[in-house]
């Protein structure tokens, strides 16, 4: 049977573990079929970002278009998009296809080393040109903190900082907690400004968690493909990435990747 198909619209990790790799591993964990619009190829290992080199804009266009009008979308992802005109072109790509599928924005500004992943004058264009097109937007707190001012470090300013990311015109938002550190569970609160979710999970003991943000996004977007509503596929995506986490392993000398190996019948 045919499966299901999910489009990445995002840049390559040399490393295997963020990144459109991150993508098709989650979509393939899932049984669905991964397409790809690269956007940038990124040199980095578990150390950090070396440097990255962009596509042209038309290319990452001509990739969402032959991938759309051949085989179809049943739901796609933004991750890394480098620059303010490969967020234009995308933007405008997606208002050609009609939006007849659910689109998840992770904002991706930085990695978590604190490497740029994103020029500086982008993320205007993602709040203004993305947001508005957006199913879901799931920024972590680094991303909260450059698209609204607003340092999340407790409920009250985690509910104040997914209002405030709503106001830019998605129809939802993922606030992440994984980077609330000091506390006990790891805290994402789904919001479509009538409902707040708190989707509550233990915090795992490691320092491997590469590729976290970009595997918990792609797993979401699966579901959605498979045609769940948010709220089931952000819940969904929330218990997927916590036994990647927990399964999570050491390679390289810095942060090790997490691990959606746990989904294969010979593993554990
Ligand atoms: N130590 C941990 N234990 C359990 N879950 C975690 C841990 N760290 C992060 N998570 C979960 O992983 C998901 C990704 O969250 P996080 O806030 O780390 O995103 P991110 O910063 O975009 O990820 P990345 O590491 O790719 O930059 C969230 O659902 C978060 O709750
Ligand atoms: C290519 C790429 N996309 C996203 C991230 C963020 O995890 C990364 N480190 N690299």
């Amino acid at each position: 049977m045919t499966p299901r198909t999910a489009l990445t619209i995002a840049g390559s990790d040399s490393g295997g573990g963020a990144g459109i790799q991150a993508d098709l591993r989650t979509f393939f964990a899932h049984g669905v079929h991964g397409l790809v619009a690269l956007t940038a190829v990124t040199v980095q290992n578990s150390l950090g970002v070396q440097g990255f080199t962009e596509l042209p804009p038309d290319v990452v266009t001509a990739q969402i278009k032959a991938v759309a009008s051949d085989m179809g979308v049943n739901a796609a992802k933004t991750g890394m998009l480098a620059s303010a005109e490969i967020i234009r072109a995308v933007a405008k790509t997606l208002d050609e296809l009609g939006s007849a599928f659910p689109l998840v924005v992770d904002p991706v500004a930085a990695s978590m080393t604190g490497h740029a992943l994103l020029r500086e004058d982008a993320l205007e264009a993602i709040r203004t040109e993305l947001f508005p097109r957006a199913t879901l937007i799931t920024p972590n707190l680094d991303e909260v903190r450059l698209l609204t001012g607003i340092s999340v470090v407790d409920t009250a300013s985690q509910r104040a900082a997914a209002e405030a990311l709503l106001a830019f015109g998605s129809r939802w938002v993922l606030v992440k907690g994984g980077h609330m550190t000091g506390t006990p569970e790891c805290v994402d609160l789904l919001s479509d400004g009538r409902e707040f979710i708190s989707l509550t999970g233990p915090r795992y003991e490691t320092q491997n968690t590469h590729g976290g943000g970009d595997t918990l996004a792609s797993a979401i977007t699966a579901s959605l493909a498979k045609g769940a509503s948010v709220p089931d596929a952000v819940a969904a995506g929330k218990k997927f990435i916590e036994r990647c986490v927990a399964e999570a392993y050491p390679l390289g000398a810095g942060v090790g990747p997490v691990s959606p190996f746990w989904v294969l019948p010979q593993s554990s």
